[in-house]
């Protein structure tokens, strides 16, 4: 049996914040690979501001070209708008039947779960890893107690996609936020200038 973490993101775009939360899960837990799963809607966000799939997608493959453990993966692109990840989750149990999946995600996630769709039927089937963010809210103290809910210990890493959107259509050199291969991208493509 194989242990999978899902990394469910819009990823408007992958940001260094993505990628170092990625990796250190790769190397610091028994998962043994993070597939980084690009959602086409998320069910909360507007679909206006959002790049094509295939261009989100293109980033998160770029960054995650050169680690092994860490996959992208576009499951999401032919299944029913917008994206319920208890839905998703059905379908890849469906379709692989001897993984294991848990599920990565930010504190900001964390906030906003007790509004998911079914959300008791994720938290009954599946560990949830939760990276800490600085986000306004709180956590439902429901799952404080969860013995399915794991806080990592990492570092806070105030990076956002909404924050270098933004910083690129002001002009400013957002560079050192980015995978290399992701800025080059951007840059040619020249995504997100106004
Ligand atoms: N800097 C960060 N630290 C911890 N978790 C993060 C960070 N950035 C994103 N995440 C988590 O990564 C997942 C995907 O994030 P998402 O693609 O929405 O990025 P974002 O930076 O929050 O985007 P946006 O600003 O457009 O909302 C979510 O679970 C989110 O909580
Ligand atoms: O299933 C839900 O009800 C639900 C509600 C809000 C968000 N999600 C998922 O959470 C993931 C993270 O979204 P985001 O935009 O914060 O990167 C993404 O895969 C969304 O589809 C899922």
């Amino acid at each position: 049996m194989k242990k999978i973490g899902l990394y469910f993101g819009t990823f408007n775009p992958i940001h260094t914040g993505h990628l170092a939360i990625a990796n250190y899960m790769a190397e610091y837990s028994d998962l043994d690979q993070i597939w980084m799963v690009v959602t086409p809607h998320n069910p909360f966000k507007k679909k206006s501001s959002l790049l094509n799939n295939n261009h989100r997608f293109e980033m998160v493959y770029r960054a995650t070209e050169s680690y092994p453990k860490l996959s992208p993966s576009d499951i999401e692109f032919t299944l029913p708008q917008p994206n319920y990840t208890v839905h998703t989750l059905a379908h890849l149990l469906d379709k692989y039947p001897n993984h294991q999946f848990s599920l990565i995600m930010g504190e900001d996630n964390l906030k906003s779960l007790h509004k998911w769709k079914n959300y008791e039927v994720i938290l009954e089937n599946h560990h949830i890893y939760v990276y800490p963010r600085i986000t306004q809210g709180i956590v439902e103290a429901q799952f404080l107690s969860n013995p399915n809910i794991h806080k990592i210990n990492a570092p806070i890493m105030e990076i956002s996609s909404t924050f270098i959107r933004k910083a690129i259509a002001e002009d400013k050199n957002v560079r050192p936020l980015l995978p290399e291969t992701v800025w080059s991208y951007i840059d040619e493509m020249n995504f997100y200038k106004s």
